[in-house]
């Protein structure tokens, strides 16, 4: 899981480098569905930070014009002064009333912006090839969903309209505060500088701690959610305590980085409060000396909106850098998530899709809407259809995941329709990573695989993997019913299909033990079926499908030998009149193969029947025989 505080940007400390770019994007991608909420919002940004300070401005009129008048008169007029004082609550109060609505808008907005971002997030992930998934973890493309989308939120509702606040405000009270007395302005300016560059030393300090809490932060997540997947490793090996130790170990680290972090961060308030009180007694006193000696024609009204105003503009400038730090920690998670957008998606260029199929007597086919148990390629460049059979052939295939390494060379294998193939070689020989490029899921390095005589290149990927079945040894289930699991293969598999399916792949009798039958709620990846019952169900599902070739990922030793033979009479049934990829891990279920090949390093080096290759007393000889382990 990337909680890695390295890659964000650090939280205290120095001028956070705001990504323009990525910025530009997704302003670009806010205002447009809500340009005119945007304007709505930026004008209440406006009145809400002008009202604090036009408050703080009206504060001088309403003590010279009004208040001071009153002193010493014998019959005083409350009338004007009441009048003022509501024009006052009256500025006040359309503040508010504008915060409220800019942050209620922002909130609008920030939703829908999101709502938006993660529907193109996850449509386009639905794109991506494997590729992409080999070279993420789960952890971190989860995180785009999570952290990132979080920070995005953040920034939207909060930090951004607050900067934008806080511009303004700074602004506007630097101006009144300007118009009001230059020397005072002085007063203010050198504090402000003090407080600042106090502050840039103090984050400098804690910046480093911040950044080695949030590596230690993200090393004990890791760790918590490695012990979490491994729990049942752990209590196996009995390892509890040596767990806790070194969990022990990672806590004391983040906590002692945490304290150092957060005791520089700490006394940071305190300093600045005081010294934002020391600035307030100065101004009293410079403004009251400047009006004794009657410099800048200071007011008792001015000197106390002057003060008001110093007070507030404080705040704002502290709070401006964090509000920069969150906006530039959002972008950064933005970027990653525009970088998913970016990824591109899985090429397919193909242009044969399959169609149902109809043929007459001559053996002419012709493709019909109906739905019939003919199956037929149809090329949409020339309009001609070609049977599907389930012939598929590998012509001199080399292939590599990474440039540095062939993992496959030189592969040509034939297999007729209903043909039984299977795949034999030590762990990392290459078997699956046929089986990977069948279903094209990556491409070939160099050669060919054909299907039903047509290069696989041409047609397009869901419809070729439409035509091959896959019956993993991890199978994966998914939330939902026992029916609803199986139907995954067929969607428009009708109750009667699927339980059709179920009893010829021997599942029928487990399921109809359990509490609601096919109705039963799997969930957390059917955790609550044994391993024999995950792989039957995926057997189901594979019968549903009915497809013309198939790839099955043969059980290993995970379930014991009663299990396996109803595993196995369950794989039979599927693989009944339809052309099989077996990768085989027990060399006792492949005997009947109609061909059997061994792999060592990526190359076939013998292939043949069962008894050929007996026969000819060579590597799977020396398998069968026990002279050698495959696994
Ligand atoms: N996604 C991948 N990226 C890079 N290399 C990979 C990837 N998948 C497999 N490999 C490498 O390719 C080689 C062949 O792997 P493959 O999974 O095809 O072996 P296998 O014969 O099916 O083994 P097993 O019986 O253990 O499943 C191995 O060396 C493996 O490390």
């Amino acid at each position: 899981m990337r909680m890695n505080g390295n890659q964000k940007p650090q939280l205290h400390g120095g001028m956070p480098k705001l990504d323009i770019a990525t910025f530009k994007r997704l302003f670009s991608l806010i205002l447009i569905p809500y340009k005119g909420r945007f304007v709505i919002v930026f004008l209440c940004i406006i009145i809400s930070a002008l009202s604090g300070v036009a408050g703080s401005v009206f504060l001088r009129i309403l003590i010279d014009s009004y208040i001071t008048p009153l002193i010493g008169s014998a019959n005083p007029s409350f009338g004007p002064l009441i009048q003022a004082l509501l024009l006052m609550l009256a500025i006040y109060a359309s503040g508010v009333v504008a915060s409220f609505v800019y942050n209620r808008l922002m909130i609008t907005i920030a939703q829908g912006t999101l709502k938006s971002i993660r529907d193109s997030m996850f449509s386009h992930m639905q794109t991506l090839s494997i590729r992409y998934f080999d070279t993420h973890s789960h952890g971190d493309v989860m995180s785009l969903y999570t952290n990132d989308a979080d920070t995005l939120r953040q920034m939207v509702t909060q930090s951004i309209p607050n900067f934008i606040n806080s511009i303004i405000t700074v602004t506007a009270i630097f101006l009144a505060m300007l118009l009001t007395s230059w020397q005072l302005t002085l007063v203010v300016v050198v504090s402000l500088v003090l407080m600042l560059s106090i502050s840039s030393k103090v984050a400098k300090k804690s910046g480093s701690y911040f950044m080695a809490q949030q590596k230690a932060i993200g090393k004990t997540n890791g760790y918590i959610e490695e012990m979490i997947n491994g729990q049942k490793v752990i209590k196996v090996f009995t390892y509890e305590n040596r767990a806790k130790d070194r969990f022990d170990r990672l806590n004391e680290e983040l906590a002692a980085d945490a304290f150092n972090a957060h005791r520089f961060a700490n006394i940071l308030m305190p300093i600045m409060g005081n010294i934002s009180y020391i600035q307030y007694v100065l101004v009293a006193i410079v403004g009251g000396l400047l009006a004794l000696g009657g410099i800048g024609s200071l007011t008792l009204g001015a000197i106390a909106s002057f003060l008001q105003l110093s007070r507030s503009i404080n705040m704002p400038i502290n709070q401006m850098a964090q509000q920069l730090n969150s906006v530039a920690m959002a972008l950064a998670g933005t970027k990653r998530i525009f970088a998913l957008l970016d990824e591109s998606s899985e090429p397919d260029e193909g242009y044969i899709r399959l169609v149902n199929a109809k043929q007459n007597e001559e053996g002419t086919l012709t493709a019909t809407e109906e739905k019939t148990n003919l199956w037929a390629w149809k090329d949409e460049r020339t309009n001609t259809l070609t049977k599907l059979c389930g012939h598929v052939q590998l012509h001199e295939v080399d292939f590599a995941y990474t440039a540095d390494r062939l993992v496959l060379q030189d592969i040509t294998i034939e297999a007729k329709p209903g043909q039984k193939i299977a795949l034999v070689g030590a762990t990392g020989a290459g078997k699956t990573t046929i089986t990977n490029l069948i279903n094209r899921f990556y491409d070939l390095a160099d050669g060919k695989i054909q299907y039903d005589g047509i290069n696989i290149n041409t047609i397009s990927k869901d419809q070729l993997r439409r035509s091959l079945g896959v019956v993993l040894q991890d199978v994966h289930l998914f939330s939902g019913t026992v029916m609803e699991n199986i139907r995954y293969g067929r969607l428009d598999a009708t109750d009667e299909q699927v339980i059709e399916a179920a009893k010829l792949a021997n599942a029928d009798t487990f399921i109809e033990h359990l509490a609601q039958g096919y109705q039963t709620q799997l969930s957390g990846d059917g955790t609550s079926l044994s391993q024999g019952q995950r792989q039957l169900l995926s057997i189901a599902r594979a019968i549903v499908a009915n497809p013309p070739v198939l790839v099955l990922d043969e059980a290993t030793s995970s379930i014991d030998t009663h299990t396996e033979t109803v595993v196995q009479r369950g794989m039979d049934a599927l693989m009944q009149g339809r052309t099989v990829f077996v990768i085989a891990h027990r060399l006792s279920t492949i005997r009947n193969a109609d061909m059997i090949l061994v792999l060592q390093n990526g190359r076939i080096i013998e292939q043949g029947t069962h008894e050929q290759l007996i026969e000819q007393k060579g590597q799977y000889y020396r398998l069968y025989t026990g002279a050698f382990e495959l696994e």
